[in-house]
C-alpha cells in the first residue's frame, strides 16, 4: 500500500479566508494527474493546526471522494499526543479513510517504551492501519530503529514516515531490516533520494505539489535500480526542496501554486506569514529548470 509518492495537501483559503474546496478537490485531481500514488489530508503543510473541527471534516469528506473517485489511498493525519483522546480522533475517521498518520507522542517525551505502549494501544483499537510519524525536531521524542523495528510487527502499524531532517544510522540500520508489510516513507523532502536508494518505498512529500512527475520519476528510478538517473533527479529535486523550504512549510508551496494559478490565494493562517515575494520568485525560477 505505501509506494510513491504521497501529496500532503496543502488548504487553499478564499480571499475571505474561507477554506475552498473546489480549489482544494482541483488540486487533489492535479497531482493524482501527474501520477501521485496517493493523497494525504490534515498534515503539517495542510495547516491543521489552524482549521476548525467543521473545516477538518470538510476536508476529509473532500478527500475520501477525490480517493473514492480515483481509486487511490487516502492517509489522514490525526494528531494527539495522550493515548486515550488519539484513540478516539482514530475511531472517529470516516469509511473511506486507508490509513491514519499519527505523530509521535510529541512535547511530553515519554520513554521509548512509552512510545511504545501508546502506538501498540492505538494499534489495537483503530479501525484503520497506523503510518507512524516521527519527526523528532518537532515532536522533541527520539525513537530508535529497534523501537519502530517492534512497532513495525504490529499487523495494524503499516510504516514510519521517517523525518529526522537527515539520514541518520537508525534510517540505515531499519532499512536494513524491515519487518514484512512495513514500509519506510521519507518525509524530508531534501533527503527523499537517499532514503529512496537506502530502500524507502516512497514519500510523503510537501514539495510533491509541484514537478510530481518528477517526483514519481524519482522513486521508479531508484525502484528499478536506475542509480544514475535517480541521483541525476534527486539532486535537482532538492535544489527544488530547498527552495520551497526557504521559508516555513507551506508558505513558499502556496506562493508558488498561486502564482501557476493552482490555487485562488497565497494565503495562510496565523502564526504563519506569507512567503516573501523573493521566495516565491526564487523557488518559481528552480522550478522552471526542472522540465
Ligand atoms: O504535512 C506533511 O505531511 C509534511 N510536512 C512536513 C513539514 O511541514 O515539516 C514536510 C513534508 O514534506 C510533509
Amino acid at each position: 500500500m505505501l509506494r510513491g509518492i504521497y501529496v500532503p495537501l496543502i488548504t487553499p483559503f478564499t480571499a475571505g479566508d474561507q477554506v475552498d474546496l473546489e480549489a482544494f478537490e482541483k488540486l487533489a485531481h492535479h497531482v493524482l494527474d501527474q501520477g501521485a500514488s496517493g493523497l494525504v489530508a490534515l498534515g503539517t503543510t495542510g495547516e491543521v493546526a489552524m482549521l476548525t473541527a467543521e473545516e477538518r471534516a470538510a476536508v476529509i469528506e473532500n478527500c475520501v471522494r477525490v480517493s473514492g473517485e480515483r481509486d487511490v489511498p487516502l492517509i489522514v493525519g490525526v494528531s494527539g499526543n495522550d493515548t486515550r483522546s488519539t484513540i478516539a480522533a482514530l475511531r472517529a475517521l470516516p469509511s473511506g479513510v486507508t490509513a491514519a498518520l499519527v505523530p509521535v507522542p510529541y512535547f511530553l517525551r515519554p520513554s521509548e517504551r512509552g512510545v511504545i505502549a501508546h502506538f501498540e494501544a492505538l494499534a489495537e483499537a483503530s479501525p484503520v492501519p497506523l503510518v507512524i510519524y516521527h519527526i523528532p525536531y518537532r515532536t522533541g521524542q527520539p525513537v530508535c530503529a529497534a523501537t519502530l523495528r517492534q512497532l513495525g510487527a504490529h499487523p495494524m502499524i503499516a510504516g514510519v514516515k521517517y523525518a529526522v531532517g537527515g539520514v541518520d544510522q537508525d534510517a540505515i540500520d531499519l532499512l536494513a531490516d524491515l519487518p514484512t508489510g512495513f514500509e519506510v516513507l521519507g518525509g524530508d523532502d531534501a533527503f527523499i533520494s537517499p532514503l529512496l536508494a537506502l530502500g524507502a518505498s516512497g514519500g510523503i512529500l510537501a514539495s510533491a505539489h509541484l514537478a510530481t512527475d518528477r517526483f514519481v520519476a524519482l522513486v521508479e528510478a531508484w525502484e528499478s535500480g536506475d542509480a544514475a538517473l535517480g541521483r541525476s533527479l534527486g539532486h535537482r529535486l532538492a535544489r527544488l526542496s530547498a527552495a520551497l523550504f526557504a521559508e516555513p512549510n507551506p508558505t513558499v508551496i502556496k506562493g508558488v501554486l498561486h502564482e501557476r494559478g493552482l490555487i485562488p490565494t497565497a494565503e495562510v493562517r496565523l502564526p504563519l506569514l506569507p512567503a516573501s515575494a523573493q521566495s516565491v520568485t526564487q523557488a518559481t525560477a528552480v522550478l522552471s529548470t526542472m522540465s
